[in-house]
């Protein structure tokens, strides 16, 4: 399978390496990453919740929000910016409209508190509505939308950041990298899920660039005086990141900043401040769920005819669809460990405390 999405190539160097490391068992890494989150002043909920998720991530080679993101995620608990014990609210705002409010906590432990009534209102009314503010987003995202399809319902998430892409022929960084998912039942199949930001590229993968000294694809940033440039080093000082698509990349951004933001009372990317939090790398923003049971659509054969659209865009060429290289590591990962560089292992050792 190709994988050649800018972001993608940006880190295959950091992919081969974690393709060629020391493979543990994926119930190992939660564990261990279940010390590291413990032993930083999680709750134990709050631990398991991010074990699961950011193991999940590097067992399906989502590099860019896998264990790369352990230390930051250590750095932002240490800087006091989240709080790892955060009690999150949930709030009826209607039949089909519930808000949260992550409490300046972690947005996935603020989701699966209200998880169990929102499939409820989903059920109910045939699609619902969950606004959660206040929250901190490490994370990619397909792993909240995924399960909804594998329960049979249509599912779309929309997550604000900090301000690190420029709108299209813009100068200052107004947008987040501000990433949307979509996951759908698939009759017969696994579910078709894609779940990309709405700049050019994630600003993780920015990072694994400068990190492992590569250049980024042409288009993908500006420099602190808005010249193109591939520095990676250049985007992140001072630099922004492009919207993917010119103008139709800065619409979505656009939007989510709306959905995101705008609509859940959770910060604009361009208002998060973490400047008196040295350490912190994740802000505190907003992310809207929309889930809708696609019965009420009246067809009687959703997920059919769902599986017939990608049969013919296979067809018509396409050589696999989004979430299939994912799943395919997935079961690899599964059947023989996710590979993880020394390095990498030590310094989450490190971190766990271990000897
Ligand atoms: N929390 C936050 O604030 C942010 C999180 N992120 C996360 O970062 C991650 C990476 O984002 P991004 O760099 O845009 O993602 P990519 O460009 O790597 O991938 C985007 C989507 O395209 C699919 N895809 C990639 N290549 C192909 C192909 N050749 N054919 C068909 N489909 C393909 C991917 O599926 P597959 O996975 O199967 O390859 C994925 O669903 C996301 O998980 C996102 O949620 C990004 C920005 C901010
Ligand atoms: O990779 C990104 O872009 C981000 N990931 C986590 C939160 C901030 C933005």
């Amino acid at each position: 399978m190709s994988d050649e999405t800018p972001s993608r190539r940006a880190a295959a160097a950091f992919a081969q390496t974690a393709e060629s490391g020391t493979p543990v068992a994926f119930a190992d890494l939660v564990a261990l990453l279940e010390r590291i989150f413990l032993r930083h002043g999680t709750s134990e909920r709050v631990a398991a919740i991010l074990s699961e998720n950011c193991a999940s991530c590097e067992r399906d080679g989502s590099t860019s929000h896998g264990v790369f993101r352990i230390p930051g995620y250590v750095g932002s608990l240490k800087s006091g910016w989240v709080d790892g014990r955060a009690e999150p609210t949930v709030e009826e705002a209607g039949p089909a409209f519930l808000r949260v409010d992550a409490a300046n906590g972690f947005a996935q432990p603020a989701f699966l508190a209200a998880r169990g009534r929102f499939l409820e209102m989903v059920r109910d009314n045939g699609v619902a509505v969950m606004a959660i503010r206040n929250s901190h987003h490490f994370s990619a995202l397909w792993p909240d939308v995924e399960p909804f399809a594998r329960e049979g319902l249509v599912a779309l998430s929309f997550v604000n950041s900090f301000a690190c892409v420029v709108p299209p022929g813009g100068k200052a960084a107004v947008y987040g990298t501000n990433p949307m998912a979509f996951a759908t039942p698939v009759a017969g199949a696994d579910p078709m899920v894609f779940d990309q930001a709405a700049s050019s590229m994630a600003n993780g993968d920015v990072r694994i660039a400068a990190r492992e000294g590569h250049v980024l694809p042409a288009g993908s940033g500006v420099d602190r005086d808005g010249k193109p440039t591939t520095d990676p080093k250049a985007v992140l000082d001072g630099g922004a990141l492009l919207p993917f698509g010119g103008h139709k990349g800065g619409s979505i951004a656009f939007m989510i900043e709306v959905l995101a933001a705008a609509l859940t009372g959770g910060k604009y990317s361009r208002e998060v401040d973490w400047s008196a939090h040295p350490g912190a790398e994740t802000p505190c923003t907003g992310q809207l769920f929309i889930v809708i049971d696609p019965e009420r659509g009246g067809t009687g054969a959703f997920a059919d005819r769902v599986a017939g659209l990608i049969g013919e865009v296979k067809e018509a060429g396409q050589d696999r669809m989004p979430g299939e290289r994912r799943y395919a590591r997935r079961a690899r990962t599964l059947r023989d460990g996710i590979p993880l560089a020394p390095a990498r292992l030590a310094e989450l050792r490190a971190l766990a405390g271990d000897a």
